[in-house]
């Protein structure tokens, strides 16, 4: 069940996402343990079937940040929930870990919530400035911990967690969850067997017994599914014992069924993949020259199990894929090599929506291409998403692009996402000093003879960035708090985010 927020099902959910990757420093003898810190303290949602556009000057990390909630790099820190499938679907072991350690978990937060307070109250207690900005960090730092573990266990208990004692709650929970994963696992053998099925039958072979199997595991997954419902009524008679505590609504209400991507094994993601796809800059790169298009495209739904090999189904599909991204029947026994830019950058398109995904990181996927062919391939992403229902995470560095085809935009700087509001507002009401002088960095016909503004200084080192708020070396508007103390990335219109101590347009 998706999440719902302000009328619109969440997608995709990030909080405190940090992505930083090791860099070596220093002498031989005495290295310096450095990090390029490319994404850092991000949140937000994503919304199902719109189109988040990602900006930013080169190199502030929004590859890293499109890669990352793909999980093709194992994320620092952070929460990034999908809610494209339900946690039953997938059966993760992280939530059957969680259910078995319920008590050490619990220990574990509140362990991390006193911490917390005393770090506030130290906080509180300062008087000299410098040091309570520094404290002021280290407390909202374990804050951040302190709240993505809560949310990691509630979410999972709810109200289940005003108990004292979790051992019945844990037994409960782990068996339901036991036999959960038991079923799932039916689910896919019988899914599996009837792709084979289809294979035989093809190649004109008996099906007999595979079909007994498929009865007899139909029948064992029916009674897993008794199973499960027991327990259900044995968590819901247990739930009565704590119903009439005080806090037992709020926790209760905030359970959520988002599945942790960052949790999850390899095997899980890889099942998750075909949800989640990933269109590249360079259409070059990104495709076997060794593959006709007909085997690019299905060489996933086999992975996948989605199509059986030989069949004429599948070739059917393959062939309206093809048709769905402009392509033509003719071209389906091609390589790569014979095809122009444009055409390959649909072959890559052609691969990803086959897969029937739910979410596209469409990372610079325009930008390698002739402006005329541009316009073509965006126009086929937009026809695409409302077809197949799809949402996009576009990135781009061309801002009249990332305009034209995003519902909303985020703007990135340094790791960091420093604006977050609907396109329109973004481009008419900034509030961001560096969005305000990116947005005047567009080349423009600069007919009236106004002064062009482009972006004075030099991106600072995502290594060791400024301290404060990053962007107050190059800002106009700096004060002392902007060396000091990182601004909060706060709602300041509806729907309109921002991170700045200085917030433009307020008024508007
Ligand atoms: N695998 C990696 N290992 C180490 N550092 C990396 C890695 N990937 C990216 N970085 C660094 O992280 C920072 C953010 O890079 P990223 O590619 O995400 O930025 P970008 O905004 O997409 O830039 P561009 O528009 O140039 O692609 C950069 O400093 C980059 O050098």
């Amino acid at each position: 069940m998706p999440k719902i927020k302000d009328g619109k099902k969440v997608l995709i959910r990030v909080e405190n996402l940090k992505q930083y990757f090791p860099v070596k420093k220093g002498t031989f003898f005495s290295p310096e343990h450095l990090f390029v810190r490319a994404n850092e303290d991000i949140t937000l949602d994503i919304y199902e079937g719109e189109t988040f556009g990602l900006v930013g000057e080169s190199g502030c990390g929004k590859s890293t940040l499109g890669r990352t909630l793909l999980q093709l790099y194992d994320q620092t820190d952070g929460r990034t929930l999908y809610y494209g499938r339900s946690i039953e679907d997938i059966a993760p072991k992280y939530v059957l870990e969680t259910y078995k350690n319920l008590d050490r978990e619990v220990k574990e937060l509140h362990q991390l919530r006193r911490k917390e307070n005393e770090d506030r109250e130290n906080y509180e207690k300062l008087a000299d400035e410098s040091e309570k900005y520094k404290a002021l960090e280290k407390y909202r730092e374990i804050e951040k911990k302190a709240r993505n573990k809560y949310l990691d266990i509630v979410e999972l208990i709810g109200g289940f967690l005003v108990a004292d004692d979790f051992s019945e709650i844990s037994k409960v929970l782990t068996s339901q969850y036991e036999v959960k994963i038991q079923a799932k696992e039916i689910r896919d053998k019988i899914r599996e067997l009837m792709i084979k099925v289809e294979e035989k039958k093809a190649k004109g072979k008996s099906t007999d017994s595979d079909n007994e199997n498929i009865d007899k595991l139909r029948k064992e997954l029916e009674n897993k599914d008794k199973i499960i419902a027991d327990y259900e009524t044995e968590i819901i008679n247990l739930k009565t014992k704590y119903k009439d505590h005080p806090d037992f609504e709020k926790y209760e209400s905030k359970r959520d069924d988002g599945i942790n991507l960052a949790k999850l094994d390899e095997e899980e993601m890889r099942k998750l993949r075909k949800d989640l796809q990933l269109i590249f800059q360079d259409p070059y790169s990104s495709l076997n020259p060794r593959l006709t298009v007909g085997q690019i495209i299905s060489e996933g739904l086999f992975a996948h199990n989605m199509f059986p090999k030989n069949s004429e189904q599948t070739q059917e599909y393959i062939l309206s894929t093809m048709e769905k991204c402009g392509l033509a029947p003719y071209f389906v026994h091609r390589y790569p090599h014979q095809f122009s830019g444009g055409q390959r950058q649909r072959i890559g398109i052609a691969r990803s929506v086959a897969l029937s995904p739910k979410f596209i990181v469409c990372d610079e996927a325009v930008s390698a291409l002739d402006v005329s062919i541009q316009s073509q391939i965006i126009n086929l992403l937009i026809d695409l998403k409302e077809q197949e229902n799809l949402t996009y995470l576009f990135i781009s560095h061309d801002l009249s692009v990332i305009r034209y085809i995003s519902d909303r935009v985020g703007v990135m700087y340094l790791g960091n996402i420093v604006e977050l509001a609907d396109t329109e507002e973004i481009f008419e009401n900034m509030m961001h000093p560096y969005t305000e002088a990116l947005l005047s960095a567009i080349p423009t016909t600069d007919a009236e003879g106004t002064k062009i503004e482009v972006l004075e200084g030099d991106i600072p080192s995502p290594i060791k960035p400024p301290t404060g708020c990053k962007f107050h070396t190059r800002c106009k508007y700096a004060t002392e708090i902007c060396s000091q103390v990182q601004p909060q990335f706060e709602e300041a219109r509806p729907g309109h985010f921002v991170a700045c101590h200085h917030k433009l347009n307020q008024n508007n």
